[in-house]
């Protein structure tokens, strides 16, 4: 496949390219994966969803201050994007980097039209979230029983039974919840993941409720053959409009699961600014794809996004300048926007 992308690449545009890299990657998808039918067409505009600001940052070593929080946020709005997860309502002795939700949510300006959902892993984090505000949030379980256990102190079913409670809370105040669904194609304690365990965490949250369901290559192990049998045991269960796709970017093979994701009818992709983050409970897990590149990718198919990628560099360079680190982004390299 790698040679038959170069060849690609020597004679074609930047935009031609994409468009071919599609078709290669769909090939090698078919190839691996007897059955997966990849559509044609892709959606012409996408739902990028930010999420550095939560899971970008809850994995940085020093607590980052409240004030670049919220800094990152409004920049990131500036920036076009409609969906900027802002922090997390989990217990602060597990994350402790999220410790200051009530003053991020209170300090970020909020844009018209800008959703800004925050993570509520039980009732105690959703009453938090609405003291603070929040007029979004996200339950997040896992297809995996070790994770689960690992990140939220509970088997996958009790996870479900506290999110029932999650959920009824949220409908009586007329909320709307998204769902998570974390180590959709391998797990950091279990190894591989049954595409139907992830098919049954992902109906449950969608038949309680969720409107959409984020499916999480938490550790970023997942090819594009592992993502299209994934994708295809979920839609049997999930309409593939309520779908998401969240991956980290461990082994490089981000942008191409996104590609044969958004091939399959899926049109929301969770992205983190310069690819920030990691999860405090994944260890080794590299950051999420950068939205930069994200974007780049999603402009160069043509697909419509709104996001000012200028103005998304600058909120990548900020966050990088202030943690003192180098950007992930590969666009931002490029450009050398560090
Ligand atoms: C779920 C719990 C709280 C269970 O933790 P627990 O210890 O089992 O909870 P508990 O109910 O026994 O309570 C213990 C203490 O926590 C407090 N507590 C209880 N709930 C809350 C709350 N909501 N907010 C604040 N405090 C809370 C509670 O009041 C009590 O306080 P104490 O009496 O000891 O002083 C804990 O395991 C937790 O906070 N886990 C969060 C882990 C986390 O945030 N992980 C990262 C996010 S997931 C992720 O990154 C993956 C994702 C979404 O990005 C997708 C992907 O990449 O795959």
């Amino acid at each position: 496949m790698a040679a038959a992308i170069m060849k690609l690449v020597n004679r074609s545009s930047q935009k031609t390219f994409m468009g071919q890299l599609c078709i290669a990657v769909t090939a090698a998808a078919k190839a691996s994966t007897a059955g997966v039918k990849a559509r044609a067409v892709l959606p012409d505009k996408v739902k990028i969803v930010e999420v550095g600001p939560r899971d970008g940052l809850q994995n940085e070593k020093i607590i980052v201050p409240t004030e670049t929080k919220i800094h990152l946020i409004n920049m990131l709005s500036e920036a076009g994007l409609s969906v900027i997860e802002a922090t997390s309502f989990v217990s602060p002795k597990w994350v402790p980097q999220m410790a200051d939700q009530m003053e991020v949510m209170s300090g970020i300006c909020r844009k018209p039209g800008v959703t800004y959902p925050v993570l509520t892993p039980n009732l105690k984090g959703f009453q938090a979230a609405m003291k603070a505000g929040a007029s979004e949030v996200a339950i997040f379980g896992a297809a995996s029983e070790l994770f689960s256990k690992k990140n939220i102190n509970c088997t996958v079913d009790e996870s479900l039974q506290r999110f029932e409670e999650v959920m009824k809370a949220a409908k009586e105040a007329r909320i709307p919840v998204r769902g998570y669904v974390s180590c959709v194609l391998g797990c950091p304690y279990e190894g591989k993941v049954a595409p139907e365990k992830v098919a049954y965490v992902a109906k449950r949250l969608y038949d309680m409720g969720c409107y959409e369901i984020s499916l999480g290559d938490t550790i970023g192990v997942g090819t594009p053959g592992t993502m299209s049998v994934m994708l295809e045991a979920v839609t049997k269960e999930v309409p593939v409009n309520a779908l998401a796709v969240h991956c980290h970017d461990t082994y490089g093979q981000a942008l191409a699961n996104i590609l044969v994701a958004l091939q399959m009818g899926v049109s929301v992709v969770d992205s983190s600014v310069a690819g920030l983050g990691g999860c405090p409970y994944a260890q080794g897990a590299s950051g999420n794809v950068a939205t930069e590149d994200v974007v780049y990718m999603l402009h160069g198919l043509g697909l419509r996004t709104g996001v000012d990628m200028s103005k998304l560099m600058d909120a990548g360079t900020f966050i990088c300048r202030t943690l003192n680190r180098k950007s992930n982004s590969k666009v931002a390299q490029a450009t050398c926007k560090l």
